[in-house]
């Protein structure tokens, strides 16, 4: 069977007690510094328990289009998928300046842009030129959804092999909260009312509208969600496939798998639905104000490491998460020990 290409292992445990005690040993009350412990106990299990080095850290921002946002399901024309990928390449977005102001690597890929960017910073690995509009058609065929894991997983297995060890995922395609709602509804098997929200910030009327449009959907294609190929082909984006894919290759190289907001966060799910072990190699940076990524969220057993009210994508949350990660590894690698220091308690 196709997902049974993946092969990751769940993560070694063997290490737990001694890295607790590593912790505990250090200059400051049991605990006290909360989830960047929890953050550090995780790193040291996926990067090893000697010491952590967040090697080359880099976000990929995978871009694609999606043919449901003809429906009015965003407050943008697909048009701007493309050109935001331009402010991308210029350095002019958000994710760019995140990037810049911790010294993170990125890079963008053009998963499926409705139009084609000749630019030579651009990864060329479009499946298609946008997927068709999921409320009258699946959005892309079983071999496009099978091709879109593959490139995902390739194109990360390039960065992994370079040396990194930390990739963030972030995306950028109008109507892709649309996809993300319903691969959620349809991957958790709950009512679409519990995964649409506003995206980038429609009218009560669009989301009145987003929300028949993607219950309609669901409706459609509910003889054809049997796996989450499947979900992906019927429901999906090349995006979000992709990325899916890259967070397969990411555990498979014992990396760190930085997960970003609503639909990263769909993209993990479907990634942890077709190889559940590739959680353990997750960390959840930042829950986003779109209404569904708490649930979504819960259902992967994530605790968000910040709260800012952020629902923008393009991996920001992803990027804002690195030099908490760098705090972890640096408490974990050098604070004192009450022995070294001569502290008791
Ligand atoms: O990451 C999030 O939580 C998030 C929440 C809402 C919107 N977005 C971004 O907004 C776009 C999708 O919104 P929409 O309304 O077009 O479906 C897409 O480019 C995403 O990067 C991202
Ligand atoms: C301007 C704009 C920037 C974005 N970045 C991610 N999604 C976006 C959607 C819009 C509309």
């Amino acid at each position: 069977m196709f997902t049974d290409s993946f092969n990751i292992s769940s993560l070694d445990r063997q290490h737990d007690k001694s890295i607790r005690m590593r912790i505990d040993q250090k200059t400051k009350p049991p605990g006290s510094l909360g989830q960047l412990e929890t953050l550090a106990t995780q790193l040291a299990s996926i990067l090893g328990p000697s010491s952590i080095t967040i090697q080359a850290p880099r976000i990929l921002v995978f871009a694609a289009d999606h043919g449901i946002a003809e429906e009015g399901v965003s407050i943008a024309p697909s048009s701007v998928t493309a050109q935001m990928v331009l402010n991308f390449l210029h350095g002019g977005a958000a994710i760019n300046c995140f990037c810049r102001s911790s010294e993170i690597e990125l890079s963008v890929i053009d998963a499926g842009i409705m139009t084609a960017i000749d630019h030579p910073d651009l990864i060329q690995q479009a499946i298609a030129r946008g997927t068709q509009n999921f409320s009258q058609h699946s959005a892309m065929t079983r071999s496009q959804a099978e091709q879109a894991l593959l490139a995902g997983h390739e194109i990360a297995q390039t960065f992994l092999r370079q040396g990194c060890n930390t990739l963030g995922f972030g995306e950028m395609g109008i109507g892709n909260t649309s996809s993300a709602a319903a691969m959620m509804a349809a991957l958790l098997k709950i009512p679409a009312d519990e995964c649409v929200g506003r995206g980038t910030g429609i009218t009560d009327e669009a989301l009145q509208r987003k929300l028949n449009v993607v219950a309609r959907a669901l409706q459609l294609h509910a003889q054809q969600l049997h796996c989450p190929i499947d979900i992906l082909a019927n429901l999906g984006g090349f995006e979000i496939g992709q990325i899916a894919g890259a967070m397969l290759a990411t555990a498979e190289a014992k990396s760190v798998i930085l997960v970003d907001g609503f639909i990263t966060t769909a993209a993990a799910l479907l990634a942890q639905k077709i190889a559940p072990n590739v959680a353990d190699y997750m960390v959840f940076c930042h829950e986003s104000n779109e209404q569904g990524h708490q649930r979504m969220l819960k259902s992967l057993s994530g605790t968000p490491l910040l709260n800012l009210g952020m629902r923008l994508g393009e991996g920001t949350g992803a990027a804002l998460a690195i030099p908490l990660l760098r705090a972890a590894a640096s408490f974990y690698n050098d604070m004192a020990s009450f022995e070294s220091a001569g502290v008791s308690v």
